[in-house]
This record gives C-alpha cells, sequence and structure tokens, in this order.
C-alpha cells in the first residue's frame, strides 16, 4: 500500500487501518517527508463526526500517543466482532451521511439511518442481498461495491436508485491480515439538486460567454446551429476575419471536431458567399480515381470513363470554394497538378493538353500531421507551405468539456424536432457523457444523440440507456502517488512529441532535454523505443 497523504479523506484512510497494523500510521507529504501521525483515535473521532470526506491532515498528530501503538485489531475476529457489535451500528448511526457494509462477497449486512433516509429504501429490501441481485431488480443502476471487490481499490460513482435519486457512492475496502477484503464500507450523499445546480450553471456561464462575443452567429449564415464554446470562439472570430481574403487555410485536428463545418462558415462570410461550395474527401476515393474526380477527364481518357468526359469538382467550383478533406492522403503525382491550381489557377483535365483557367478558393483539412507527412517525403513541401497559410488547430472535443452539454441540449432539440419526439435527458446522463472521452468528437456526439431519440420508448433518457461502452463504471483513477503522477505526465508528453515530430531527435528537441535523455526515461517509463525514427 502507498503511504498515507495529508490530502487523503478519512475514508480512504480507512483501508491503512486494517487487522494485524498499527493503530498508528505515519504520513508522508508529497516529497516523501514525515510529517505526523494520524491514530485509530482521530480516525474515529472523524468517523463518528461524520467527517469521512475531510482531508486527514486536519486529524494529523506530531506525537503518539501511548495508547495508539498497541495493535488495535489483532485478527481478522476482532475485525468481525467490531462489524457485527451493537457499538459499530450505534456509530454509523449517528452519522449524517449514509453508510452501506456488505462482506466481502457483496452480500448486504448493514445500512444506516441516514441511507434509508437518503434513498428511500428500507432495510428490509437490501439486508442479506447480494449486490448483484438490487442490480438486476433495477433498485440501484450500479453497485460500487461490487467494482471495489473486483478491483481492489476505493471506487467512486454516481448511483441511481429506483431511476429517480442520484446518489454519489464512495466504496472502500477493508482487508484482512493476507489482503482479502472482508468489508465494503460505502459512504453515501445524494446529489440529485447538486448536479442539476452544476448544469445549469455551467450552461448558463457559457451562453452568457457567447452572447458576449462579437463573433456572428454561423447559423444566421444558413449553417446548422452552432455551439460556441471558450475554444471554438476565438477559431470562428479568426475564421470570419480571414474569409475576407484569399488567403488558403488548413484545418487540422481530428476527425468530427468540426473541420468541414468552419470551412463552410468561411465560404458564407467570404465576398464568394452566393457561390457554390464544394467538397472532396481524398481519403474516400480510391487514389487512382482521385484526379480524374478533382481534374475530369476528356472522353476516353481511360477504360471505364464516360463516352462524354467529365468536369471535375475543381472546374464545378468555379468562382466557389473548394474544400479538400483529408488532404494529407492525396497521392503525390496528383500533389503536382493541385500545386499548379494553386500558384497558378490552371489545371489539365486527364487526356487533354489544353490548360484550362478556374478561380477557386481552396481551403484544406487533415487529421494527419502533415508537416510529419512532409519529413516522410509523403506529401510535397512547396505544396505544403501554399496551402499553409493560415493554420486552424481544432481541439477533440475531450479537451473543450465546457462545450459538451450544450452540445447535447442543441442535438436533442433538433432530433426532438425532426422525429417530433419530446424526450429529455436525465442529470445523470449529462453527467455520465460529460465524461466520456468521444473518441470521434461532434460527430460521435450527434449519432449518439438522434440513435438515443429515436431508439428510446421512454421520454426520458437515462444512463441506462446508453451504449454498453459508454457505461462502464471507471475505478478512481487517481495516481496513488506523486511518482506514479509524474511518470503519467511524462509519459504523456513523450507520447504526443513523438507523434508531432516523429523521432525521438525531434521529440527531445521539443521537449528541451538530449536524444540520450528522452532515451533512457522512455526505457524507465517503459515505452518502446524502437530506433531513432521511432
Ligand atoms: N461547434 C459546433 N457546434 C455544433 N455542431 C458542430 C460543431 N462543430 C461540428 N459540429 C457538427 O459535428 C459534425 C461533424 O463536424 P464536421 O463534419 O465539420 O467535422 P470534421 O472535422 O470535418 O470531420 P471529418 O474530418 O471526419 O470530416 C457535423 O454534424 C457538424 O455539424
Amino acid at each position: 500500500m502507498h503511504p498515507l497523504r495529508p490530502t487523503m479523506t478519512v475514508e480512504e484512510a480507512l483501508a491503512y487501518f486494517s487487522p494485524g497494523t498499527n493503530g498508528v500510521q505515519a504520513v508522508y507529504s508529497e516529497t516523501n517527508e514525515m510529517i505526523g501521525y494520524l491514530t485509530v483515535d482521530s480516525i474515529a473521532i472523524a468517523v463518528h463526526r461524520g467527517e469521512l470526506t475531510r482531508p486527514i491532515r486536519e486529524f494529523i498528530v506530531t506525537e503518539i500517543p501511548r495508547q495508539s501503538l498497541e495493535p488495535q485489531f489483532r485478527s481478522d475476529e476482532q475485525l468481525h466482532a467490531f462489524f457485527h457489535s451493537p457499538l459499530c451500528k450505534i456509530v454509523f448511526n449517528s452519522l449524517y451521511d449514509g453508510v452501506y457494509i456488505t462482506d466481502g462477497a457483496g452480500i448486504t449486512l448493514f445500512i444506516n439511518q441516514a441511507y434509508q433516509r437518503i434513498t428511500g429504501l428500507n432495510a428490509d429490501e437490501v439486508m442479506g442481498k447480494h449486490m448483484s441481485q438490487l442490480t438486476k431488480q433495477g433498485i440501484i443502476s450500479v453497485s460500487a461495491s461490487l467494482e471495489t471487490i473486483r478491483t481492489k481499490r476505493p471506487v467512486t460513482l454516481i448511483q441511481t436508485i429506483r431511476n429517480e435519486r442520484k446518489i454519489i457512492v464512495s466504496a472502500t475496502p477493508i482487508f484482512s491480515d493476507a489482503h482479502e477484503i472482508l468489508y465494503v464500507i460505502s459512504c453515501v450523499r445524494d446529489i440529485t439538486e447538486l448536479i442539476r445546480l452544476k448544469h445549469e450553471l455551467d450552461s448558463q456561464r457559457l451562453w452568457h460567454q457567447g452572447m458576449q462575443t462579437d463573433v456572428p452567429q454561423p447559423d444566421q449564415e444558413g449553417l446548422e446551429k452552432v455551439v460556441l464554446g471558450p475554444a471554438t470562439r476565438p477559431i470562428f472570430t479568426l475564421a470570419d476575419k480571414v474569409a475576407k481574403t484569399e488567403a488558403k487555410i488548413l484545418l487540422q485536428g481530428e476527425t468530427g471536431v468540426g473541420k468541414s463545418m468552419i470551412a463552410k462558415y468561411i465560404h458564407a462570410r467570404s465576398a464568394r458567399n452566393g457561390e457554390i461550395f464544394m467538397e472532396l474527401n481524398c481519403a474516400t476515393i480510391p487514389s487512382h480515381l482521385v484526379e480524374s474526380e478533382l481534374f475530369g477527364y476528356e472522353p476516353g481518357a481511360f477504360t471505364g470513363a464516360l463516352k462524354q468526359g467529365k468536369v471535375g469538382i475543381l472546374e464545378s467550383a468555379h468562382r466557389g470554394t473548394l474544400f479538400l478533406d483529408e488532404i494529407g492522403d492525396l497521392p503525390l503525382d496528383v500533389q503536382v497538378k493541385l500545386l499548379k491550381v494553386v500558384e497558378e489557377n490552371q489545371f489539365m483535365r486527364v487526356g487533354s493538353t489544353q490548360l484550362r483557367h478556374v478561380d477557386v478558393r481552396i481551403i484544406t483539412a487533415t487529421h494527419r500531421d502533415l508537416a510529419a507527412r512532409v519529413r516522410e517525403g509523403l506529401f510535397r513541401e512547396d505544396l505544403y507551405y501554399r496551402l499553409n497559410i493560415v493554420t486552424f488547430e481544432v481541439p477533440p472535443l475531450r479537451e473543450r468539456r465546457e462545450e459538451i452539454v450544450p452540445l447535447l441540449e442543441t442535438y436533442l432539440a433538433k432530433f426532438n424536432e425532426k422525429y417530433n419526439e419530446n424526450k429529455v435527458m436525465t442529470l445523470e446522463c449529462y453527467e455520465w457523457l460529460t465524461n466520456y472521452n468521444w473518441p470521434g468528437n461532434i460527430r460521435e456526439l450527434a449519432n449518439l444523440i438522434e440513435r438515443l431519440v429515436v431508439t428510446t420508448y421512454h421520454d426520458t433518457i437515462d444512463v441506462g440507456d446508453l451504449p454498453a461502452i459508454l457505461q462502464q463504471v471507471l475505478p478512481s483513477t487517481e495516481p496513488a502517488s506523486l511518482k506514479e503522477a509524474v511518470a503519467k505526465v511524462e509519459r504523456s508528453l513523450i507520447t504526443k512529441a513523438l507523434q508531432k515530430h516523429g523521432t525521438t531527435r525531434g521529440a527531445a528537441a521539443a521537449l528541451g532535454i538530449s536524444q540520450s535523455a528522452i532515451v533512457q526515461k522512455m526505457k524507465k517509463l517503459q515505452m518502446r523505443v524502437e530506433n531513432e525514427s521511432f
């Protein structure tokens, strides 16, 4: 077990006072200096006062009282005796927070009076029952005790009681001498009201910020309703500015973050508004067809070609804007032809020797690191610099979480209207989705809401309606020690630098350390070091 830290809660510290351990435990600062002791007596006082969630720093003593040096529980039997004693019931019933105790197998042994008050459940409904039975019966949505038994770690999660009340449950394991879980003590707080207030506050704050901006509402441009949070507002402000120019724009960001929406917005705010906006995704058409799709072809230019030939997307976009998505996937030979368009506004159809003139604004986008593609020889450097006069880095949704709730609200309203429904989402569901990582970004969010509106039978969408992957309960992911936390940050910084710069040399330079230092660090962090080019 890791050392006790002053920021731990009393609840977390309970696990350190298992049978066979001393009634006194040293507490260490984040820099591993011993700063005092926590005794079983001070823990008992905290428990008695219902201060399970207070940091133990408030209960640290600098000298050890002599009686505390005696082991408090000499055996598992004494621990069992405590949990089955009337004293245990008196102590837990005196608490304001709810307490739920199961044995190491997950069978309910005790609930205190506060738990009954908070949840509306009475002892007869749960006593002697296995937690899985209670989830199956829909009495509780998920079980923190079972997660604790599975992971052998403290777990905190949000639980719904009979599909109504939301409570936050923190479960802590109590171990035997042999490190088996004997009991799980869960502390329970009602958060229904808390979530509602937080949710209201977040939404209001965000919309208020949105109102104060000078950015013209993209919706006014005939686009879909756009959510503008602190991370996207500057992007739209800059987009509005560069829209008035003919500068080439490169949009970078993961799939579904809104790159094509920004491209449409730039077109709508430019002098070309009213002319056509054309879009070509270079990754979705086979590479041998990209050239003819883009530039068109003459009659009989190749086998399978249309007799009358075909006008390419570039020509169709004359006077308008052409949005080339996934430009990083454009074959090298087509890049040469595109360079001519960018530099001279000229091109030739496939199978023709006649130069044609075209007036098109080109906006490009990619989820790839184009600079790295240039280094790898997969993207022409001259074209890269031509296309990349202004770059927009569009952050993934997980890095702009404050936009998640307004996005959920926007899409819920949109699909309610589309399907003539009147669905609402529970606060727990909002909370849950705010914590999800959204690898598919806003597109994934929009698709999920559409699916939920169409497939759910009831008017209230709850966590139980979410796909299984979204319902996974995560054990507390707090790093266990400062060292672990530092390692986590180092690992993430190195991974990001390697992804961006491609080589350990480049990554080391970006992080301000030598190449041998980065390689050594990677080995220490058990990261794969293959060769210089990683
Ligand atoms: N700020 C926003 N507010 C509301 N909806 C948004 C916002 N940004 C994007 N969307 C919506 O998210 C979906 C995906 O956006 P978009 O197609 O622009 O992403 P993308 O980055 O171009 O994805 P890809 O690279 O896969 O083509 C679209 O339905 C779009 O309307």
